[in-house]
Formats: structure tokens, sequence, C-alpha cells
């Protein structure tokens, strides 16, 4: 088992001062509290287009700023989802008109199981409630993943949920014992769990959650479940809009999100103009109440379109047998190799005597994206945060420092797949698919999706050292539903 890189939380950061009190939030979000502040630099640069901060952009914001963005952002915030079954989220877990200063701090904590296609993570966030009118403010959080994801693990259920059980004595070590009972643990599964079949699914789920039952965690009820793809896409959204003080204050200016998973990817943003939403399928929209104004969100969640299975498709060996060899012009032209995935082995390798190269390479990617996806013309001019395998790939290829992240335009990525395709022995030492990847991600832009060349897309991988997940999203609503307050 693979142990990825860790992120620990950081030193406490400190919540309310005095002074610097900005007047718009004071009288919106505070109300009748006159000691708390806001840093008017910080919300300025937060709310501000996040791109003119580039390329380091928002995740540079002092970590000190993050508690008040976060109170600001959800003092008086609930959704509704619009699809069939209308929800409320969040609603008094941020209550407005209250103000923590001089309150007895108290730690609570949330912890969220991703179990992706590629991967297991664990995020264990920390919250602080400062007063008992219920003002909860995100703290920081404890990060740690595995390799490979549960669904490689379809026949042996016990040894998957053996990953999840060491991922999840970290918590033990993480959480004060006092608090174990009341600290609430979920598993949500994404597109690895939702390709294998039902009874394989919930074979590996019933084994998780009997590692929960045995941990001395609180449980909830449907705590070990799959995702549903525009959730997925929604509570990245708000997770990223979050971080980066978007919902919050008058001048909004929301930015769309694009996840690029193993085996699924999601777009999500917020339409601006009403022949969007005249052009969009019903399916693909889903409302939200916040501040006393709607959002009405555009997102979907392609499955089969995620990086690795993108690899499959194009090399022609989805739903196809084991024991076959599958070629691409995308592969450098000696290789033969095994690669396993979604715990299938396959056996792939380059056009020996064929092509190599970009061109031709493209034209094995389109055959996969042409004509798949729905392009919403909006989207064209709009600049879009994405992270996970764009982010991955724009670090391998040192198109963006791993730390910082950066802001690339959709012909950044171009560039890079023309320079790997047609030099790919000066590439060896890289992943055999870097080549695949890079077209893949190049063409989903363009010809999936319909971005222009001069799209600028904002990678990020935190902000404000918080990862940039759908887990905190599905944290607030995970509080929200428990009545967690404190
Ligand atoms: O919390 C996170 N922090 C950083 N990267 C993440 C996190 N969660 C997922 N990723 C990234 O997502 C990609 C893998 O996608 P995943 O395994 O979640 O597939 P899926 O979403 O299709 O199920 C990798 O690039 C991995 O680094
Ligand atoms: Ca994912």
């Amino acid at each position: 088992m693979e142990y990825g890189k860790a992120s620990f939380l950081k030193g406490r950061i400190s919540v309310c001062r005095q002074n610097f009190f900005s007047r718009l939030f004071k009288e919106r979000i505070f109300g009748k509290c006159d000691s708390c502040f806001f840093s008017a630099g910080a919300t300025g640069a937060l709310i501000a287009d996040p791109y003119s901060a580039a390329p380091r952009g928002p995740s540079r914001m002092a970590a000190s700023r993050l508690p008040i963005l976060l109170a600001v952002a959800f003092s008086s915030l609930s959704c509704i989802l619009s699809h069939s079954n209308r929800e409320m989220w969040f609603q008094d877990l941020f209550p407005p008109n209250t103000c923590p200063i001089n309150a007895k701090a108290n730690t609570f904590y949330g912890i969220m199981f991703d179990a992706g296609s590629t991967g297991t993570r664990i995020h264990i966030y920390t919250f602080v409630q400062k007063s008992p009118e219920k003002l909860i403010e995100l703290e920081g959080e404890i990060f740690e993943s595995v390799k490979p994801g549960l669904s490689a693990y379809a026949d042996q259920p016990e040894k998957g949920a053996e990953t999840v059980k060491r991922l999840l004595d970290m918590a033990i070590d993480a959480v004060p014992p006092h608090l174990w009972k009341k600290t609430p643990v979920v598993l949500k599964a994404t597109a690895g769990l939702r390709l294998l079949s039902e009874e394989k699914a919930q074979a590996l789920l019933l084994e998780v959650r009997e590692v929960f039952e045995e941990s001395p965690f609180l449980v909830p009820e449907d705590s070990v479940s799959i995702l549903d793809g525009s959730y997925e896409g929604i509570l990245a959204w708000i997770t990223v809009n979050f971080l980066t003080g978007q919902l919050s204050g008058q001048n909004q200016h929301t930015v769309g999100t694009l996840d690029l998973g193993g085996a699924s990817t999601q777009i999500t943003f917020l339409p601006r103009f009403e022949e969007t939403l005249k052009q969009t399928p019903g399916d693909f929209l889903t409302s939200f109440e916040m501040f006393n104004s709607t959002y009405k969100l555009y997102t979907h969640s392609y499955l089969g379109f995620g990086l690795k299975a993108a690899r499959l498709a194009t090399l022609g060996a989805l739903d196809m047998e084991g024991g076959q060899m599958f070629r691409s012009s995308c592969l450098p032209k000696q290789l033969e190799a095994e690669w396993h995935f979604g715990g299938v082995k396959y056996q792939y390798g380059g056009n020996k005597q064929g092509e190599t190269g970009f061109k031709p390479c493209y034209l094995e990617v389109l055959k996969v994206i042409k004509g798949k996806l729905h392009q919403p013309d909006e989207i064209r001019g709009s600049s879009f945060y994405a992270f996970s395998y764009y982010y991955d790939r724009a670090v391998d290829t040192n198109l963006i420092d791993y730390e910082e992240g950066g802001v690339l335009e959709v012909r950044d990525f171009e560039r890079k797949a023309k320079e790997v395709c047609d030099n790919m022995e000066r590439y060896n030492s890289a992943s055999p698919f870097l080549c695949m990847d890079l077209t893949y991600i190049t063409a989903l832009l363009k010809e999936g999706f319909g971005f222009r060349d001069s799209t600028l897309l904002q990678l990020t991988k935190k902000v404000n050292n918080i990862e940039t997940s759908w887990t905190l999203g599905a944290t607030f609503h995970l509080l929200q539903s428990l009545g967690i307050t404190y």
C-alpha cells in the first residue's frame, strides 16, 4: 500500500481582532457585534477576480484570514437542491448576528473519507465554536491518502476495508478521546465504485461500514455510500468558492470548477446568461439559495471520462477481456507493458510499425470525446479552477509548481502535449502515458467542453492550506444534517 503526500494542520488560526472591521461586513454579517474585525484588504483580494492574483492566486492568502471568511460565508447560508428533492443545507449552522469574541473556544471534528477510483483519502476537519450562539469556523484539516482505491479490492472487500481502517487509525490519534463519540465519520465513494457491479460495490461498502461500527466514532445512518455525480461537482464548487471567499459579500465573482478524476470528470459553474439556462438540459441544472439569493448551478459528471478510464477507451480496452495487447500511437513505439486498473490487468504497447506522435494521438483521443459532451457557449470565455489530474499532469511537466499551483491557458496543455508526444524518447523516464494524458486533457478541454485556446485555468491544490476537494462541502452538509453545533 502506497501512502501519498500528507499535509498537516498548521498552528491555530486566530479569529477576532479589533480595529480593522469592515463596515460592510460588520453590518451585513455580524449585526450588533462591535469588537470583531474583518480585514478589508483580505476581503478585497479574495472577492476580486482570483486570476488577478496570478500566478499564485488566493492560495497565498494568509491562513489567519480563513476563519473569518468561513464565518462570513456561512453565517446565513443555506442551499436548496432543486432536482426532485428540495433539501435545505447549512441552515443555522453559521447563524447571523453573532460575535465570537471573548467566547470560550470549543473544538470539534468531522471525518470525511473520499473513496476515489485511484485512491482513498481521509480528511479530518477541525472546527471551533466560540459562542453558544452556534457560530462555527473551520480551523484546519489533516489529510492522508492511500493507493490503490477501494475498487481495486472488488474481489477482496475485507482487504479494501483494511486500507480504510489504517487511515481511520490516524483519526484516533488526531481527535482527543473525549470527542470520539461526538465525531462523525463518513465515507463517500465516487466513480470507481459507480463502475463496479452493484453486488461488488455493496460488499465493499458493507465491510467499510463494519470498520466504522468497530471504531469509537459517531457512525451516522448512511455513513458509507456512493456519492451521486452531480453532488460531487456541486460540493467541490462550494468548497472552492467558499475557501476563496466568493460566497460572501455583495460583489461575488464565483468561479467554475473542473475536476478530473481517474474514472469520471465534473464541470460546475454558475451561468450568468439566461440563454445558457435555456440551452442546458434540465438535469444539468441545480439551484442553491445563499444570502437570500438563488444560484442556479450548471453541473455534470461524465462517468468514464476520467483520465484513467479515458486511457482504456483510447486503447479500445474498455469492456474487453484481458490477455490481449492494446496498442496506441500515443505510446512510445517500442513499449510493451502491463497496467492494472480497477482490479483488471491490461497489456498495452506502442505502434511498433505505425505512426506515433501528437497528430495521430489527437485523432485517436478525439474518437473518445467527439460529440459526447455538452458544450455550454458561455464557458468559452470564462476562467475556471481546475484540480486533481489537471493539476498533477501540469506539475509532472513543469507547467506549474507542485506547492504553488499557477495559472495556465488551455493552449499550454496543447503545447506540452505536442512537446511530449513528438519527443517520446526524451520523456522515457516519466509515465509512458504522459503523451496520452496530456493529449486527452487538451482534447477534453477544447473539443469536449469547448473552451478556447486562451481560456484561463487556475490550477489549485489547496486554498489556505485546505485541500480543494468536494469533501469539505460534504462535511458541512454532514454537520448540518446531524445538527452538530455544540
Ligand atoms: O483531496 C485531494 N487532494 C488532492 N488531490 C486529490 C484529492 N482528492 C482527489 N485528488 C486527485 O484526484 C485524482 C484522482 O481522482 P480519483 O481517484 O478521485 O478518481 P474519481 O474522482 O474518478 O473517483 C488525482 O489527481 C488525485 O491527486
Ligand atoms: Ca475524485
